[in-house]
């Protein structure tokens, strides 16, 4: 174990007022945003799009770390340079997202796993070497009257409990991701009930898979109604009851929780987080946010494919992820909006 290595990436992952910048789209989930913007959906578009985030100027005064994907950790930036040297050069710290996207659960109707371990110690040898110093795991959990099953979220947990050991082998810090999703119409309470019992199966198999908690960051969903929840909460109920989930099921010997924004607007992730630590402005462990439609999309929005639009979707891209900065330290305010 490369406990001294994992140490120090956390530390500058969790740096100072930052975040993670999730860019990390696979290329379906990629081509589906820009198939909304009205963007070409090819390797060329999806190359300039991310040049585009990785020039923006200052990013690094608010980014900490990016998660690129596989296609994007290949490629080069339109200056040549490889994309997470580009990083690197700004005091950024590359990351690679490795799962291999999820597919549907065996004896499980409506349910999904996520696949990527097998041949992962190789993959994971190959990403150090092209500069990754983080990886990103995604497990999705999806809700309905009958699901999630206990068999859905130990297949889910255990997976991200393996790959978390083969990331810390290789000298990687993983980031673990269990993302309950925002689909359906379940309230707030049901959301709890499902965040709760995931993580805490997932830190019984962290334990169970011999994980260095002090070397990795959890990246988990909001507690927060559906999309189509006929009952919408205020954000200081978001953020008593997300807070209080966390400290019942999160080891203080994490060093960093970094949200996922999971189709929140910019504006409600922006807020949420801010309220968070204006309510606990003492934590265990630091708190984050992890965003990629949340700080990307406005510049993906603007940017639609043009170069002419490309220092405006830098610059809107830079406001969000200042604004996430602010949100860090309780400081943020609607009126920052409009800036
Ligand atoms: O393309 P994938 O692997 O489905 O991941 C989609 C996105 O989900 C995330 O985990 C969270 O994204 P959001 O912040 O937009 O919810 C990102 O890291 C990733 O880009």
């Amino acid at each position: 174990m490369k406990t001294q290595e994992l140490t120090d990436t956390t530390k500058a992952m969790m740096a100072g007022d930052k975040g993670l910048l999730a860019m990390d789209e696979s290329i379906p989930t990629c081509n589906k945003r820009f198939a909304e913007a009205g963007i070409p959906q090819t390797e060329e578009y999806r190359r300039a799009y991310r040049d585009l985030i990785v020039n923006t100027p200052n990013l690094e005064t608010a980014i900490s770390a990016a998660i690129l994907s596989d296609e994007t950790i290949r490629q080069q930036t339109l200056a040549g340079v490889p994309f997470a040297d580009a990083l690197k050069n700004k005091g950024i710290v590359p990351g690679i997202k490795v799962d291999q996207g999820t597919v549907a659960l065996a004896g499980f109707p409506g349910e999904k796993v996520t696949e990527g371990l097998d041949g992962l110690r190789q993959r994971m040898s190959e990403y150090y070497t092209l500069g990754a110093r983080f990886a990103k795991w995604r497990a999705v959990i999806i809700i309905n009257e009958h699901i999630p099953s206990g068999g859905c979220l130990e297949a889910n947990m255990h997976a991200l409990a393996r790959y978390a050991a083969i990331c810390q082998e290789a000298g990687i810090v993983p980031v673990v991701e269990p993302e309950v999703l925002m689909d359906g119409t379940h309230t707030l309470e049901r959301c709890r009930k499902v965040t709760q019992e995931g993580l805490l199966m997932l830190f019984t198999e962290l334990h169970n898979q011999r994980v260095d908690l002090h070397g990795i960051i959890l990246k988990p969903n909001m507690i927060l109604p559906a999309k189509d929840c006929p009952v919408q909460e205020d954000d200081e109920i978001i953020a008593h009851t997300t807070i209080k989930c966390l400290l019942r099921c999160v080891p203080a010997s994490v060093p960093g929780v970094a949200f996922l924004s999971g189709g929140q607007s910019p504006q409600q992730a922006t807020a949420r987080l801010n309220t968070m630590h204006k309510l606990y402005p003492s934590l265990p462990w630091a708190l984050t946010f992890s965003y990629a439609r949340a700080v990307q999309q406005p510049a993906m929005d603007l940017w639609a494919g043009k170069p002419e639009n490309i220092a405006a979707a830098q610059q809107a891209l830079y406001h969000r992820a200042s604004l996430n900065s602010t949100a860090r330290r309780g400081k943020y305010t609607e009126e920052m909006e409009k800036s």
